[in-house]
């Protein structure tokens, strides 16, 4: 397939037609040898109709006008048949040639055909099997091919959602990679927008907002997340992969920390914070707190040796990153619901963190929930009252931000409205992540 590479305008131009919907031939197909009278280069390939779809499209050579198969979908009825391939040219479809016809002809022909579908072709001279790459992704966007105007084949579309891990087949053409849904039973594969033209589209969206709204510093984000390249990481005994709990400060991950660490505290641990606050009387350090000075915190947090760090009334407080490690390496389950900000340093191969979002419900909701149970305001010094409004709307807008920031990090997302549910699905997260192989950056199974 010939894509010129001057800009998204160009995939216009590039449309495939596809072969045909619904009515592809459903194998054994019936290979005949060339007709003695054709040439030796003629193949003739039989095929019956199926609701199966052929995963193969036409298109018309630029430069010599004959119609050629443009594409074969990985895993389709025409790859699986190994009869035909990209570049082979219809001459004739159930004995009418095709000669000086478009593409939309020859699927009229096709749609037309009853039983067994004919095809004379020339072959390809390079009959390059389509080699299946074991790449699997994680998508960072949704996909939805029907309303994609560019793609070249609609119905060779393969829609996903944000999160879903791709198996991509074959990377051949630069702009449209060939992927099956992982787990999925479908054999054939479908078309999605290759890592470079998504990052293209997502590019000049941005700007477009931007020149829109010159003040928004909502787009600053560094990074394009399009597709991450991921691996099954098996549970290893005795080594536990730190929970973090990302949210908007006051949404409930200290209540689920809490009553996760509750139900079994020598399993569950969380680090203890650094600060530079003088010891009060009745402390013991190490155990609230570790209490060093100041010129020492600041020190190590030049040292990037803190996840997070803030200060707060005139003291420094923070979790170091060795604190973490400590646990790890002690056999527990670390459990972190550090700021969103820390995200970036705790998301490394040495660590293996799971993520898990904690998502307020909607504002109603949020309200109902915590007014019921008289829940006490996190943003109140003295957590002596309750929520008011506006916290709740602030809640809801940082998550919307934190989503908006982050959510290419998130391993899973639990909604906070009903507690004992929300907690019920942080259990089950937990015990996923010690037993089960899941999927995380490649860079981290190495
Ligand atoms: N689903 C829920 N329904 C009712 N109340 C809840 C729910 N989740 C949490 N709460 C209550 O909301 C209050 C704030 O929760 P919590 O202290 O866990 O928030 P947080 O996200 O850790 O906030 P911060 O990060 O600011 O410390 C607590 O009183 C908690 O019991």
């Amino acid at each position: 397939m010939e894509i010129k590479k001057n800009g998204t305008q160009a995939l216009l131009e590039a449309h495939d037609t596809v072969a045909q919907k619904d009515y592809y031939p459903h194998l054994p197909e019936i290979p005949q040898e060339g007709d003695e009278e054709e040439e030796e280069t003629i193949k003739i390939v039989q095929l019956v109709k199926s609701n199966e779809p052929l995963g193969a499209t036409i298109k018309t050579d630029e430069s010599s006008g004959k119609i050629v198969i443009a594409r074969v979908m990985h895993g389709g009825a025409a790859d699986r048949s190994g009869l035909i391939h990209v570049g082979d040219e219809v001459v004739e479809v159930n004995g009418i040639n095709v000669e000086g016809k478009t593409p939309n002809d020859v699927l009229a022909i096709l749609q037309s055909s009853e039983g067994t579908i004919t095809f004379k072709l020339v072959p390809a001279d390079s009959k390059c099997s389509i080699r299946e790459s074991k790449v699997r992704v994680r998508a960072h966007f949704d996909y939805d091919s029907s309303t994609d105007p560019y793609i070249p084949c609609k119905e060779a579309g393969l829609d996903f959602k944000k999160g879903d891990v791709l198996h991509i087949v074959s990377q051949d053409d630069a702009y449209w990679w060939q992927a099956r849904k992982e787990g999925d039973r479908n054999m054939r594969a479908g078309l999605i927008p290759s890592r470079a033209l998504q990052e293209r589209r997502i590019i000049h969206d941005r700007t477009q907002v931007d020149n829109e709204n010159a003040e928004n510093d909502d787009f600053d984000r560094e990074e394009i997340a399009t597709y991450e390249e991921v691996a099954k990481l098996y549970p290893r005994p005795g080594i536990y992969r730190p929970i973090v709990l990302i949210g908007a400060p006051g949404v409930g991950r200290n209540e689920l920390k809490r009553r996760l660490i509750d139900t079994d505290p020598d399993k569950y641990r969380t680090p203890t914070p650094y600060t530079s606050r003088p010891i009060k009387p009745g402390e013991i350090n190490g155990k609230e707190y570790f209490f060093v000075t100041r010129e020492k915190m600041e020190e190590d947090i030049e040292a990037s040796k803190f996840i997070e760090f803030g200060e707060y009334k005139g003291n420094l407080y923070g979790t170091s990153s060795e604190s973490v490690k400590a646990i790890v390496s002690e056999g527990h389950v670390c459990i972190l619901n550090p700021h969103y900000q820390a995200l970036k340093m705790l998301r490394t191969p040495q660590l293996k963190p799971y993520v898990i979002y904690i998502r307020p419900p909607d504002l109603e909701t949020l309200k109902d929930s915590r007014n019921a149970v008289h829940a006490r305001s996190t943003f109140d010094v003295n957590n002596s009252r309750g929520f008011t409004e506006e916290e709740y709307v602030d809640i809801e807008k940082s998550a919307a931000r934190i989503e908006f920031l982050y959510d290419h990090f998130f391993d899973e997302v639990i909604v906070n409205a009903d507690l004992a549910i929300a907690f019920s699905q942080l259990i089950s997260a937990v015990n996923r992540v010690e037993t089960e192989p899941l999927w995380v950056p490649c860079s981290w199974v190495q």
